[in-house]
């Protein structure tokens, strides 16, 4: 796991935005695998900075959202097939029809889930993840006490969720209980995570998921077991990581051709 701490969100979003360039641009029909909150928001518009002034080319790419709510009608703006199309696709020129996200209004909501992980699988699985991370160390909404090798399926939100998302809502009643989320086992498939964080509100978390002991109770901290993740965080999300200095020493030491 590779840790790199940078100044602001700005930075954090140029950083990992660079990854997911060099990757599109070495592999036009990448598989990206998309994340919604606000942490990824930056990546997303320095994406539509590069493709907008240097012609940086989604047109072969592909996409698989991480999670969406459950019960949420079609169009409603805060479901994430909706957040996803605003603040990523409309703004670059991905293919609509291979941008795919979880149906979280499927009668048959299992075998939405078994097509959902077919659908990857097919696309030859995900090339590079992002990830934000919630207060509670969940990835995707892969919530603490998930199974650590769980593939897409229905999860209840903690209230704690509930209540950090409420602010997307009009009201914390408006925000689901129920959502679809690809497992832990579906994110760890993927060949390279990059994972966001930015502010103090998720420093402790971010120690967690570094530092902590593997555990579901922080389930990001499977990702240790990750064979190639990166971490980019702001100087508040670092703010409780013992080896802080280690990871910035290591990073500004860098062979400029190791990349990513
Ligand atoms: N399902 C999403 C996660 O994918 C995201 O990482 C988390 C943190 O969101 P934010 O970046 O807004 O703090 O929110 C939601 O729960």
């Amino acid at each position: 796991m590779e840790v790199v701490i940078l100044r602001d969100a700005r930075d954090v979003g140029r950083v990992a935005a660079g990854a997911i360039a060099r990757l599109v641009r070495s592999t036009p029909d990448a598989v990206l695998g998309l994340a919604t909150g606000s942490s990824p928001l930056p990546v997303y518009d320095e994406l539509a900075r590069l493709h907008a002034q240097e012609g940086l080319d989604f047109s072969r790419a592909s996409g698989f959202a991480l999670d969406e709510y459950v019960g949420l009608p079609e169009g409603h703006p805060q479901s994430y097939r909706e957040v996803i199309r605003r603040e990523f696709t409309d703004r670059v020129d991905i293919e609509p029809s291979r941008v795919h996200s979880p149906d979280g209004s499927a009668e048959d909501i299992e075998g939405a889930c078994a097509a959902y992980e077919e659908a990857i699988a097919a696309a030859g699985g995900v090339d590079l993840q992002i990830l934000g991370i919630g207060s509670d160390g969940h990835i995707g909404f892969n919530e603490p006490g998930s199974s650590l090798a769980s593939r897409t399926r229905i999860k209840t939100l903690t209230e704690q969720t509930r209540r950090d998302n409420a602010r997307f809502f009009p009201s914390i009643a408006e925000v689901p209980h129920h959502v679809v989320t690809q497992g832990v086992g579906t994110i760890m498939d993927a060949r390279h995570v990059v994972l966001v964080a930015t502010g103090a509100r998720k420093a402790e978390a971010v120690h967690g998921l570094v530092e902590g002991p593997v555990t579901a109770m922080c389930v990001a901290s499977v990702l240790q077991f990750h064979p190639h993740t990166t971490v980019i965080v702001d100087s508040a999300a670092a703010s409780v990581l013992r080896l802080a200095d280690y990871y910035r020493h290591v990073y500004e030491n860098k062979p400029p051709w190791q990349g990513l």
